[in-house]
């Protein structure tokens, strides 16, 4: 009888360590889709404000433990913007497209487009304009080509038919200052830089109009390959988030249920017990005990197979549910790392200036405002200078465009090389660059600009067989108390008008 109600015992305790197993089990499942929420949402941070905000919310509900059950409305706030955002592309694609083929439509109207321009046309306008799709960092320059595009097509259209008239040296300068903007990988950075080396200032508006289709053409190529990828990326957030909410959804129900199972069934256990105990106590005869021992060990016997059955169900449910997730999870991070590093990449990139690769007029403005919030709190000196190569223009007009890039990316290159690593240089257009020495007076900067200006002076630069020197004007004032960017700026642009006026290859200071 002892025996029979030690094996009883045995049974029970191994039924509630299974059940532990299987509560550990989900608890930790849960930790793992918190976490991942919580990663996710964190990931997902600078894709759209709106977006950002819902998840800060989301990340703070895990954070106080909201029951999983509770964050339904934030996950499917999440998903409205992420659709939202999509559709929000869709329609900047749209109006992308009907801007650019009404571009086209109109210039295939135009009599005596030369052969190759009208071939061209016709392949953008039949191919490529189909597949365009717009992103953000694009939509801008593509806008601004259209637009000199627009240009040189009214120029076609009004000239008489003289030589002269249809030189327009001003529509180059602006088609090559977009080239230079533009940030392209690989073969499509080499191909606008054939593009670059074609354009002259001398070109007719068939050969701008030639150059404007073709560059055109690769900044949709690139367009095309982007929006693939963040597409693709945003419908994969998507589906997982979606199948991240029906697996949460379906693993409470699923709990749900069986939780009432194990409630009835340990209320069955629990009473057969009991009412053994109490008829063993209340059994007159040793052959009436038994009968009835074995009678309530046989149906004890049976509801700890069923519960036993019913905990092995429901961890290899939690186990199949668990791993699936897991999968996923990880199938996700490795798409968010692939799709974050391209965006820090294009981030990176849309801060460096695509011809001298220094950072441009974009990342100075940041790194400017950053100094100047540095400067309001601790005072300390920093030295602002504007550098402007003397006498560029003839540079182009005598040796060419290119050997006019040549030299600015010469000059930059040599420029970075002379600074300390704690300056900053930017080059802030043109032949113009800024330069912005921390923790230098500008006593202390006389020195060292000097020392710049010659360096520059010392180039040996050849162009056409010949020896030619360039050289640079500097203009360096140093942060003032209540300066704004715009004072500090112009007092620098002052300075360096000065050195300009003084016969240029000089620097001059303004306190
Ligand atoms: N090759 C080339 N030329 C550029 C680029 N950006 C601007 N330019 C040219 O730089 C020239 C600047 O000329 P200006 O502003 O008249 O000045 P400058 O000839 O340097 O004369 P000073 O500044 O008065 O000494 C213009 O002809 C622009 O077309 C570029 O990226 N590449």
């Amino acid at each position: 009888m002892q025996q029979q109600h030690d094996v009883l015992n045995k049974k029970l305790k191994q039924a509630i360590d299974a059940r532990t197993v299987v509560e550990d089990a989900r608890k930790h499942q849960v930790e793992v889709l918190s976490q991942f929420a919580a990663k996710l949402s964190l990931s997902c941070k600078g894709l759209d404000i709106e977006l950002d905000n819902r998840l800060a919310k989301f990340r703070n509900a895990l954070k106080k433990g909201v029951k999983f059950e509770l964050l339904t409305p934030f996950i499917d706030d999440v998903l409205g913007l992420l659709k939202q955002q999509e559709t929000k592309q869709m329609a900047l694609q749209r109006e992308l497209n009907e801007s650019v083929t009404d571009a086209g439509k109109q210039l295939q109207k135009v009599r005596g487009l030369p052969d190759d321009a009208r071939r061209s046309l016709r392949y953008l306008l039949d191919h490529e304009l189909n597949n365009i799709q717009s992103n953000h960092d694009f939509v801008p320059l593509l806008s601004k080509l259209i637009l000199i595009y627009h240009q040189a097509l009214q120029a076609k259209l009004a000239t008489t038919n003289t030589a002269e008239a249809q030189i327009r040296p001003e529509l180059a300068t602006q088609l090559l200052s977009l080239a230079n903007d533009l940030v392209l990988e690989d073969e499509s950075a080499e191909q606008i830089k054939t593009i670059k080396s074609k354009i002259t200032h001398n070109d007719s508006v068939d050969d701008l109009l030639d150059s404007a289709l073709n560059i055109i053409s690769i900044v949709t190529r690139n367009m095309s390959k982007e929006r693939q990828s963040a597409q693709s990326f945003l419908i994969s957030l998507n589906q997982t988030i979606e199948d991240l909410h029906h697996s949460i959804v379906s693993t409470s129900k699923h709990s749900e249920s069986l939780s009432a199972e194990y409630d009835t069934l340990n209320k069955q256990i629990e009473s057969k017990i009991k009412n053994l105990h109490t008829q063993t106590q209340q059994a007159t005869s040793i052959s009436s005990l038994k009968e009835l021992v074995e009678e309530e060990l046989k149906s004890l016997s049976d509801d700890l197979i069923a519960k036993e059955k019913l905990e092995q169900t429901e961890r290899e449910n939690l186990l199949a549910s668990f791993n699936d997730i897991n999968s996923r999870i990880s199938h996700l991070e490795t798409k968010l790392s692939t799709y974050k590093q391209r965006l820090n990449e294009q981030r990176f990139k849309s801060l460096l200036d695509g011809l001298t690769k220094l950072p441009n007029r974009a990342a100075f403005d940041e790194r400017f405002n950053h100094e100047f919030n540095l400067f309001n709190v601790q005072e300390s000196d920093i030295t602002f200078v504007v550098i402007d190569v003397d006498h560029f223009k003839s540079i182009n007009d005598q040796y060419g465009h290119s050997a006019g890039d040549k030299t600015l990316q010469v000059i930059a290159k040599a420029l970075q090389k002379s600074i300390r690593k704690s300056d900053f240089i930017s080059r802030y257009g043109g032949e113009e660059f800024v330069l912005l020495m921390s923790g230098m007076s500008i006593e202390n900067a006389a020195v060292p600009l000097e020392k710049l200006r010659k360096t520059i002076q010392g180039i040996p630069f050849k162009f056409k067989n010949k020896q030619v020197e360039i050289t640079i004007s500097l203009g360096a004032t140093q942060l003032k108390k209540g300066d704004t960017p715009l004072i500090a700026f112009d007092r620098a642009d002052e300075a360096l008008y000065k050195a300009k006026n003084e016969g240029r290859n000089k620097v001059c200071i303004s306190k």
